[in-house]
């Protein structure tokens, strides 16, 4: 589903390259972890898989495509397929929760009566059922998450990138996050996931791709954050 291979990404300017040689194959319906130090290449993996950067050697692909070779008139469907959520949210402030998980839809083109229909739904799998009326800041931080989450899933996109999703949220309702974006995954959507988080990734046990200066340093079918654990 995603497929980097030999990447290398250096930004321009003096210094080390961002990421060195990273070849990371990624199948359909994974749960992936991107773990590394601050500046180890996490968020410039995750940006070469939606095309916001491109590789300065190597292949990205998703779904067979090469990223870096889609006409630009292509990049809009590939971000269609790719839902993605943030550590701080991105919600739009002015709108209601469910105005900013439909207008998701609404960009798209999709018709309102779909909208009508699936809206509620996506709440109801993020329990916001009951919510869809506040706006975002009157919220608790996990539950903007779960807003950002239903925006990024309520087009059920191929694959789920997140990055740092709990970056702000305490571990409990990291916990909960997880436990939702679990669920996700468990409906086939793949899911890449850069964190600091520690204590999710050992809560999880999925796959760990460990990242340092840019290289690829493990690759553990399941593991925990550290190399020791799992
Ligand atoms: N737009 C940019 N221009 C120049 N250098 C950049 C740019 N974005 C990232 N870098 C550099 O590339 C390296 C990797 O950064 P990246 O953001 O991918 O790391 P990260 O692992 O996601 O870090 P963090 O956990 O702090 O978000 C760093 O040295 C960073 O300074």
């Amino acid at each position: 589903m995603i497929r980097f291979e030999k990447v290398s990404k250096a930004y321009p300017g003096p210094g080390k390259p961002a990421l060195d040689n990273v070849s990371v194959d990624i199948e359909k319906g994974e749960f992936v972890f991107l773990v590394g130090a601050s500046g180890s290449g996490k968020s410039t993996a995750l940006r070469l898989v939606t095309r916001e950067t491109r590789p300065t050697a190597g292949r990205v692909y998703v779904a067979g495509k090469e990223v870096n070779r889609l006409a630009g008139w292509k990049v809009p469907r590939l971000r269609r397929q790719i839902g993605t959520v943030f550590q701080d949210f991105r919600l739009l402030p002015n709108k209601t929760v469910s105005e900013n998980v439909a207008f998701a839809l609404q960009v798209i083109g999709k018709p309102k009566s779909e909208i009508r229909r699936v809206v509620p739904a996506t709440l109801e799998l993020v329990d916001l059922q009951g919510k869809g009326d506040r706006l975002p800041d009157e919220l608790s931080g996990g539950e903007q998450q779960r807003v950002a989450i239903a925006r990024a899933f309520v087009n059920r996109p191929m694959i789920l990138i997140a990055d740092e999703p709990t970056g702000n949220l305490d571990p409990t309702t990291s916990a909960g996050i997880m436990n939702l974006l679990g669920r996700i995954n468990e409906t086939g959507t793949t899911i890449l996931m850069a964190t600091h988080d520690e204590s999710v990734v050992d809560q999880m046990q999925k796959r760990v791709v460990e990242l340092d200066h840019g290289r690829v340093t493990r690759d553990e079918a399941r593991g925990g954050y550290g190399s020791q654990v799992g």
